[in-house]
């Protein structure tokens, strides 16, 4: 039996979705309340767990397989897993995002820039060599702007209808982003040809 991690809410949906199309009997899942481990009638195990869980639950061995954001990936020091899909849904990017007129503004001081996703906000600007103030935000970064705490934030984008509602623009894109398939090293080893099915499956084979 395969054990399985998918990230709540959107990657969770599209997941499922993705695993019905291909033939997997997710009727289980899909009428399943506040359970948080559900075996399906091909045999997964599934546990439904916030993003960063995901990665904790594979390093330890807990898992064999995560479904997760290339946010999460890129925004982890966790790096010991391989990388085996890009399931080519939950796709946006990162951007630096500010109101118009943000470089002129801030082009002689120290910027402060608010993210959820420090980590790559810092290697971001490391890169560019920028020394800047990164102020950790939960959620609704947006607010960091709006309500002056930021210069800027470091976010996703999909649609970029949060930022125009809230009079922000991209500045620059960093990267993209999608849901990719991950697997324990050790998983790989023993569950080779259970996860490879998978993946087969997955792509449609
Ligand atoms: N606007 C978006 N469009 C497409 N994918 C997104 C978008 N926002 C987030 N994602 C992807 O979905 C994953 C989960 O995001 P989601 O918004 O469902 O939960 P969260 O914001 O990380 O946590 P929570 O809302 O539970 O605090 C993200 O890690 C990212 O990969
Ligand atoms: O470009 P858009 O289509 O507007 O999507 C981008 C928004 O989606 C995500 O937020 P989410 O809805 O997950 O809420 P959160 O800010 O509380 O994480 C992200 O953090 C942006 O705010």
């Amino acid at each position: 039996m395969i054990k399985i991690a998918i990230t709540k809410g959107r990657i969770e949906k599209q997941v499922c979705q993705l695993l019905s199309k291909q033939g997997f009997d997710m009727e289980p899942i899909f009428h399943k309340d506040r359970e948080l481990m559900i075996e399906t009638p091909d045999g997964l195990s599934m546990i439904f767990a916030k993003a960063n869980d995901v990665l904790t639950f594979l390093e330890h061995g807990i898992v064999d397989v995560g479904f997760v954001g290339k946010d999460t990936l890129e925004d982890s020091d966790f790096q010991d897993y391989y990388e085996m899909l890009d399931l080519d849904i939950g796709k946006c990017y990162f951007a630096v995002a500010a109101y118009p007129g943000y470089k002129d503004k801030v082009f002689h001081r120290r910027k402060r820039i608010a993210s959820k996703y420090t980590k790559v906000a810092k290697d971001y600007f490391n890169q560019k060599q920028e020394d800047v103030e990164i102020i950790k935000l939960e959620g609704s970064v947006e607010l960091g702007p709006v309500v002056g705490l930021s210069d800027a934030i470091v976010d996703i984008v999909e649609t970029g209808s949060t930022l125009k509602a809230n009079g922000l623009e991209v500045i620059e894109k960093i990267s993209d982003i999608s849901t990719k398939m991950i697997v324990n090293k050790v998983s790989l080893k023993f569950k080779k040809e259970e996860i490879f099915d998978l993946i087969y499956k997955l792509k449609g084979e």
